[in-house]
């Protein structure tokens, strides 16, 4: 290395010293390595901690969700509960939110057990401005709706590419529509026939044949063409015989924290809750 390299390397380090660590990290990944998957797994931490930090309470029942965001809050659910002796039941959306709550010790439970549960911690694909949710890209959707829908409040944790203005701008996959196996292309027909657009079978990545849910169901993709009702177009899906659920959650979510590139956490309040 020359001394001119190493003066102006120097100077740059002296220029950096000022910034955070987290910040430090962002440049040098952004120039030199993967760093979007970086700053998206930090953005979901973020999120996830904040949101287990501010509605977690001692004696709660709390709805665990699923996908890789929830990870975050999890752990921080059992740091707390280690640090602060919290006493908190843990009802899981999915068998993944199942081994999640056991391996990290934490009290595991049910619906029948807790029906009404105090707060429910979910990720989401995407979420609008009216903090409608598309949800499901795990396959967890029909669970994750049960739960939410038995808690006083159902908080969503996302990353900053998961916010969007309409449905659609963000999450390219299409709403998830979980349905009985033996229903799979008449529901498909009848979606893209009132809908339009394209649904397809959600295939399995490491085993031939379609994705199976922990529900034994297959997964309909529908790749919907342009903005909806929500709430009509939920409704109208769920009527379709055969299927079991949709990943549009409508007028459910209370607030979402959002993790941000810059390390701030965003949130959304529902005007109606
Ligand atoms: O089926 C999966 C769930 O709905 C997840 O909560 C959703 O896909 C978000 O997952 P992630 O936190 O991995 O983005």
């Amino acid at each position: 290395m020359t001394l001119r390299t190493r003066s102006r390397l120097g100077g740059i380090s002296r220029l950096l010293a000022p910034l955070s660590a987290r910040l430090r990290k962002h440049v040098f990944q952004c120039r030199f390595c993967d760093c979007s998957t970086t700053m998206a797994e930090e953005a979901k931490k973020l999120a996830a901690y904040a949101a287990v930090n501010n509605h977690i309470q001692h004696n709660h029942v709390v709805g665990v969700g699923s996908g890789s965001t929830i990870v975050y809050a999890v752990d921080r659910l059992a740091e707390r509960v280690r640090q602060e002796k919290l006493n908190i039941v843990c009802i899981p959306t999915s068998f993944q939110a199942r081994q999640l709550v056991l391996q990290n010790g934490l009290c595991l439970s049910d619906l029948d057990r807790y029906p009404e549960l105090d707060v429910v911690i979910d990720g989401a694909d995407e979420v609008d401005a009216s903090l409608t949710l598309i949800k499901g890209g795990g396959g967890c959707l029909t669970q994750e709706k049960i739960v939410a829908g038995c808690a006083k409040q159902f908080i969503v944790i996302a990353d900053y590419r998961k916010d969007s203005k309409m449905l659609g701008q963000q999450w390219k996959k299409g709403v998830p529509v979980e349905v009985i196996p033996m229903a799979h292309v008449p529901v498909s027909r009848a979606i893209v026939r009132r809908f339009g657009g394209e649904v397809v079978l959600r295939m399995a990545v490491s085993k031939a044949g379609p994705v199976v849910t922990d529900n034994s169901n297959f997964i309909l993709d529908w790749k919907f063409e342009c903005a909806q009702n929500w709430k009509e177009v939920n409704t109208a899906i769920k009527m379709i015989p055969g299927v079991v659920e949709t990943g549009l959650f409508v007028d459910m979510a209370k607030r979402v924290y959002f993790g941000m590139q810059d390390g701030s956490v965003k949130t959304r309040d529902c005007p109606i809750h």
